[in-house]
């Protein structure tokens, strides 16, 4: 359920407040709206633009600079191609279903979600738990009205609440014919009209592009992820880095999914900016990271696959050295990587407690995935995925180099040969040939695509239960069966002089935009609850605008002050405007609140005669008065994180100067 929010300063969170003051201030503003608009595209105005220039600056010098990773950019376009490959044409796809009357499409899962969740709300608010806000917008009632017509305050069964509760926990993990099995069992319907809906079916996510040139024998898609421009570079890559591993490639880029009911603001768009790294790691030797030790006391909000699986939401706060020792997490990168990923959603500005790394279930994740998890942000709208963390295995590397011919592989020489066991996986070509045909090399790439870990897991299975059930992306329903007449698995041994290996990979994958919304939400409150004093609390080197220049009034003698500061200001790129409106002084600070910009730059008459200058901190609004160089200098050195404001304030004077906030007595020129 949607947990109830507090802001910064522990007041209840109004979204509305918060969602009108990011549109009004041009944080971002729905696409082509004067066209009427589309739902899941938006703009990003000025402070957008700059928010997210300073998170991406932030990411790249946390996670690219910082571990020496090699960036690489390729086209958004794909090639038919490489997607089929990779299985996204056959597999990247949500589960959608109709309004039986109107035709309205909906996302089979949200809905499922959307529904359940509003039945919990009416029961809670039956037993008198909650109080269940009505809509004011005019214009929203209706839809609300109908929704809440359907779904009213209604007192459930105690065992009911617990069903629901337990199928909101794993909400993620259903196919179609279970969403199908859940939606006819609870009677879900389309809740803006109250009528029954289709049963689920699949829609790809990929948006086609039907012609590659003028021709249209060539074709593909807008990319769905960055990650397999990167795959195809591999070989590329690690002879760029001297043939050493491991290593990671990153790559910053639009990323296009044509989601079937884009929701929630930046929350769920259709075209939005992802940040993604692809560390390539040796599978033997239990993955370890050479820096692991630097982090591992670093403590984690997990969420694991056990407590879900129990129905439970409940978080421990573990050290990640822990976690991985007990087998909780998968692998010191994978270990390394999710703390990493929370000391970077920190330094944005992210509040800690509204943090947590939630592992996907084994039916959750993609077949070739070892371990996985997201790192969600609290929101209003409820925990929401804003980094994936996956271990990918080799698959990636492994099909396509099967497609190719390839070699995506390390060469490494070994100073002694080796012997080496390993798990075969064996067709018996007078079963198999006769019985797949010309879909024989399909099944056969899945197989000879499993990975030694997979395999050994599944020789278990091939004995225990007499068959297993691979994914084949180019056959049938894309699954296959095999028994043990068709395939043998068993552990083998061979002897080696060179090693060759397929890496395996672990993926951080970050949507910056999830992310931009989410702090948000974590920085905003207002001062005495009043919306017209709202702040933004980013931090300095976060914030879309650090510095703001102000001449006290329009009086001539403050323009070259204000020329003088922005000269010094520029030659050390701090991104600053003049804010010289007739506004009061306090209106024009308490609008600066509101994008978020933490340090405000006053000339006065004291500046004219003297040269010293007022420099105010936004969240505490408390001011210190030094010279023009003395106060550029420590806004430098806030911005970019060499001072803190207790530091400037220990060393420079306190300026305790006349009232001067809007609602206060205003500063008399
Ligand atoms: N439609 C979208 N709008 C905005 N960001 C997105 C969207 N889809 C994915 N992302 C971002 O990209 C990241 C990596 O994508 P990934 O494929 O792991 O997401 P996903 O599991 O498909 O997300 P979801 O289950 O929410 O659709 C996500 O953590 C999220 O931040």
């Amino acid at each position: 359920m949607a947990p109830e929010m507090t802001t910064l300063k522990g007041k209840p969170f109004s979204r509305a407040e918060l969602d009108g003051l990011l549109r009004r201030t041009l944080f971002y503003t729905p696409s082509f709206e004067i066209y009427g608009g589309v739902a899941g595209f938006y703009d990003y105005g000025p402070p957008g633009c700059a928010l997210n220039a300073n998170i991406v600056d932030l990411w790249r010098k946390h996670f690219v600079i910082e571990e020496n990773m090699l960036e690489v950019e390729g086209p958004m376009v794909t090639p038919h191609e490489i997607l089929k490959t990779s299985g996204h044409v056959d597999r990247f796809c949500d589960w959608m279903v109709k309004d039986e009357a109107n035709g309205d499409i909906l996302r089979a899962d949200h809905l499922v979600e959307n529904v359940l969740e509003m039945r919990l709300k009416g029961d809670k608010e039956a037993r008198g738990l909650v109080h269940v806000e009505k809509e004011e917008d005019p214009k929203k009632k209706k839809k609300k009205e109908k929704a809440l017509a359907n779904l009213e305050a209604k007192k459930l069964d105690d065992a009911l609440v617990q069903e629901y509760e337990e199928v909101l926990a794993k909400i993620d993990n259903y196919d179609g014919a279970e969403l199908g099995l859940l939606i006819e069992k609870y009677d879900i319907r389309n809740p803006a009209t109250g009528n029954p809906v289709t049963p689920p079916t699949q829609f790809n996510l990929m948006f086609h592009i039907p012609n590659i040139g003028p021709s249209s024998s060539l074709y593909g898609f807008l990319r769905p992820e960055t990650a397999q421009g990167q795959f195809l570079n591999f070989a590329k890559l690690l002879d760029y880095n001297n043939h050493r591993m491991p290593f990671a490639s990153a790559t910053i880029g639009k990323s296009f999914r044509n989601e079937i009911s884009p929701r929630a603001g930046l929350l769920r768009v259709r075209e939005f900016l992802m940040c993604e790294i692809e560390h390539f790691v040796d599978p033997e030797g239990g993955k370890k990271h050479a820096r692991f030790h630097e982090v591992a006391d670093v403590k984690l909000n997990l969420l694991d696959r056990d407590t879900q699986l129990s129905g439970k939401t409940e978080v421990s706060p573990m050290p990640i050295g822990e976690a991985v020792e007990k087998g909780i997490v998968d692998n010191e990168t994978l270990g390394y990587f999710l703390a990493r990923v929370q000391l970077f959603l920190i330094q944005l500005g992210c509040n800690p407690e509204k943090i947590r790394f939630r592992q996907h279930m084994a039916t959750e994740m993609a077949h070739y995935a070892t371990d996985c998890w997201d790192a969600e942000l609290q929101t209003s709208y409820g925990w929401i995925e804003c980094v994936g963390c996956a271990d990918r295995s080799a698959y990636d590397l492994t099909v396509h180099m099967k497609r190719t011919g390839q070699p995506l592989q390390v060469r490494e020489r070994l100073d002694e040969p080796r012997t080496v066991e390993y798990w075969a996986a064996e067709t018996n070509k007078k079963e198999f040939g006769p019985k797949f045909r010309k879909d024989a090399p399909a099944v056969q790439g899945a197989i000879d695509a499993l990975s030694d870990e997979l395999r050994e897991k599944l020789s278990v299975e091939l004995k225990e239960a007499g068959k297993i059930t691979l994914d084949v992306p180019n056959f049938g329903d894309g699954k296959v069966e095999l028994t043990p007449d068709l395939i043998t698995i068993e552990k083998r041994t061979r002897t080696e002089n060179i090693r060759t290996y397929t890496p395996n990979v672990i993926e951080p994958s970050f949507g910056i935009g999830r992310i931009l919304y989410a702090l948000c939400e974590h920085v905003y409150w207002s001062r005495e609850g009043d919306e017209s004093r709202a702040v933004l609390s980013f931090p300095p080197s976060i914030a879309p605008m650090p510095v703001v220049l102000y001449p006290l009034s329009s009086h001539p003698d403050f323009k070259p002050l204000i020329a003088r500061l922005s000269a010094l200001l520029r030659k050390k790129r701090i991104h600053f405007a003049v804010d010289d409106s007739s506004a009061s002084i306090g209106k024009r600070y308490s609008r600066r609140d509101q994008l978020g910009t933490p340090f405000h730059i006053t000339a006065d008459f004291e500046s004219v005669q003297k040269n010293t200058f007022t420099l105010r901190e936004r969240d505490s609004m408390e001011q210190v008065r030094a010279t023009e160089q003395e106060i550029v200098d420590a806004v430098v050195n806030m911005v970019n994180g060499e001072e803190t404001w207790e530091d400037v304030q220990a060393r420079l004077p306190k300026f305790e100067g006349q009232a001067i906030e809007e609602g206060e007595e205003e500063r008399k020129e």
